[in-house]
């Protein structure tokens, strides 16, 4: 019996983001493996005209709760959806429903956050260090609560380059930020923004390191921990290999790229492509719900979920594995030929952004007025580059996490908790992953069918004929141009015909004499 599973057996559970990414996964192992829990309180916002309940039932309806609903069929009775909009006072929570989660809730598992790179500060603000803040003041009214599980990001310090599992200060306390946000405008605050994020890359890593330091103050007496996942992708396992629902981190690139609209990037192929499958993260966080509460350690413990010192992958053989499986499993309708071309450097990269994307916009701009209908490529394709360019930061650098807290975690663990909740990512063969990924983002992102795969590489293959033609049509008007204006060009030109004439001639008289 798994002691982790029993543990969450009659617990009343709290957990932010849980229509997110890692918050449905989080619920779907927790629900698979301790159906007996007694409640799931989730904090949820209407969203898209859907009203709370409907987008619980939208989630229990998804192709992720299968399983789910198999071993717990009560599941919709044990989740009680509770409206809450973090960006408010209180959350925005009812009195009836406060009360409720102040007297019951055993365990917190904090997932909600903006993961937006390029958030005004003030939001970002908002949601990854006062809501935070927030959350601890509830939890410390909490008499039942035996864990705060924060999930924060690797990449928090990720203008370090050995990332240590301790909370580095960031220059300015949080208090004062949280404080300045109250009066600033949004003019000033635009304007103090670089400077308040320093070296680090974009207002998402600089507020995630303000909500650990908050985490880091406010403890208290509670019992905490805070969880570091790398990039999250899509499911390694559990409960099906593959599963991914957004467009972060690589995902939405794999679509760019496969449906041939992002054919360069700059990125440096050897460095480490720090990739976590989301169940990883999953079982670590449940792991370390268990231990936190159960152990009691006496100072807030910080997890790195990261892959690369156990198993590295680099950017290099990712890309070149993604288009492997594209040959495979092609997307429909794509644009042009998927291809990838990583380089490092600045020049080579705005060459290739020319010629591999805007060029090819722009003329397809042009087909589309010639043909009455509305450009919208250029458009499309600036927006593109614009989301690569937040994401080169990443892909040109590679950082070291030290992990002794995930290893010591793991071998307290029993070999049927290790099997359980697994997150030793050395089991991992990154060939299969990143099959099972593509092929995941083509199910359940694109929603496209197994059965077109024949017409999509029938397709890709008209593409390339097209592309065959369009080259050898460029080569002969830039040929013909040339020739036009230049000596030089005139003589090479003469001196190949004469010199293909002379060879037909020669090959005539000699297949005449053998007959
Ligand atoms: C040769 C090329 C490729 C070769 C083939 C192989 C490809 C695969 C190999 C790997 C290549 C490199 C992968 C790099 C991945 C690196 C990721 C690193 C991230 C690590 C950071 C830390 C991790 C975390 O802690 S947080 C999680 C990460 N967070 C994010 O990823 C959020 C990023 N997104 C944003 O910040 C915004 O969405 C932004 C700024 C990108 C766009 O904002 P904007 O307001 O302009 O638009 P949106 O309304 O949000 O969306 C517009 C449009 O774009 C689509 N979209 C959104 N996000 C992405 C995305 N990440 N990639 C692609 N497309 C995206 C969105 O759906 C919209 O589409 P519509 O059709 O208009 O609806
Ligand atoms: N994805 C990744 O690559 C990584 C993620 N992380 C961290 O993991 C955690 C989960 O990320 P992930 O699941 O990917 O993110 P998602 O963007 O998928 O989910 C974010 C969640 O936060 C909720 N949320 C946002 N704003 C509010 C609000 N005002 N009120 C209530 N809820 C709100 C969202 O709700 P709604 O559905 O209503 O928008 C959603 O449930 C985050 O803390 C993130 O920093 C760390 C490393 C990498």
């Amino acid at each position: 019996m798994s002691m982790i599973a029993a543990f969450y057996g009659g617990k009343s559970i709290l957990i932010t983001g849980a229509t997110g990414f890692m918050g449905k996964v989080l619920m779907e192992k927790l629900f698979r493996t301790s159906p007996d829990l007694k409640v799931v309180y989730i904090l949820v916002r209407t969203k898209a005209g859907q009203t709370t309940q409907q987008r619980v039932f939208q989630i229990l309806n998804s192709k992720l709760f299968e399983k789910v609903k198999e071993v717990c069929p009560n599941v919709h009775e044990k989740i009680r959806a509770i409206y809450a909009d973090l960006n408010q006072n209180d959350f925005a929570i009812s009195k009836e429903d406060m009360q409720e989660l102040l007297s019951c809730t055993n365990i917190i598992f904090h997932c909600a956050a903006t993961v937006r790179f390029d958030d005004p500060l003030r939001h970002a603000v908002q949601l990854n260090v006062t809501a935070t803040q927030q959350l601890l003041l509830m939890a410390s009214q909490m008499p039942k609560l035996e864990a705060f599980i924060h999930i924060s990001t690797a990449f928090s310090n990720c203008n370090l380059k050995h990332i240590d599992e301790v909370i580095y200060p960031c220059p300015v306390e949080p208090k004062k930020i949280i404080d300045s946000m109250e009066w600033l405008d949004d003019a000033i605050i635009d304007e103090i923004t670089p400077k308040l994020i320093g070296d680090r890359p974009n207002t998402y890593t600089y507020t995630k390191a303000l909500g650990e330091m908050v985490v880091q103050q406010e403890s208290g007496n509670l019992n905490i921990a805070i969880i570091r996942p790398s990039i999250v992708g899509a499911t390694w396992q559990e409960p099906f290999p593959g599963w991914v629902d957004n467009l972060n981190g690589p995902s939405g690139l794999i679509i760019a790229a496969g449906k041939g609209f992002l054919r360069s990037i700059r990125a440096t192929p050897m460095a480490v492509a720090d990739l976590i499958p989301v169940d990883t993260v999953v079982n670590l966080t449940l792991a370390v719900g268990w231990y936190t509460a159960v152990h009691r350690p006496k100072s807030t413990l910080i997890y790195h979920c990261t892959s690369g010192n156990f198993n590295p992958c680099n950017w290099g053989k990712m890309g070149f594995q993604v288009l492997a499986t594209f040959e495979k499993v092609p997307f429909e309708k794509a644009f042009r030929r998927p291809n990838a071309d990583f380089t490092s450097n600045i020049i080579t990269s705005q060459y290739w952004n020319a010629v591999s994307h805007r060029a090819p916009a722009i003329i397809y701009d042009f087909y589309l007025r010639l043909t009455g209908r509305k450009p919208r490529m250029t458009k499309l394709m600036n927006r593109l580059l614009r989301t690569v360019s937040m994401l080169e930061y990443f892909v040109n650098r590679s950082w070291e996490w030290s992990t002794y807290n995930t290893e010591m975690l793991m071998s307290e663990l029993s070999p049927e908790d290790q099997r359980v909740f697994n997150f030793d990512v050395r089991q991992l063969n990154w060939l299969e992953y990143i099959e099972n990924y593509v092929l995941g983002v083509k199910k359940y992102l694109l929603k496209e069918d197994m059965a077109g795969i024949p017409e999509a590489k029938q397709h890709l293959r008209r593409l390339r004929n097209i592309h065959y033609l369009f080259n050898t049509a460029l080569f002969l008007i830039a040929w013909r141009l040339l020739i036009a204006r230049s000596q030089m060009a005139r003589n090479v030109w003469f001196f190949i015909v004469s010199f293909c004439y002379k060879f037909l001639s020669y090959f005539r008289a000699s297949s005449t004499l053998k007959v």
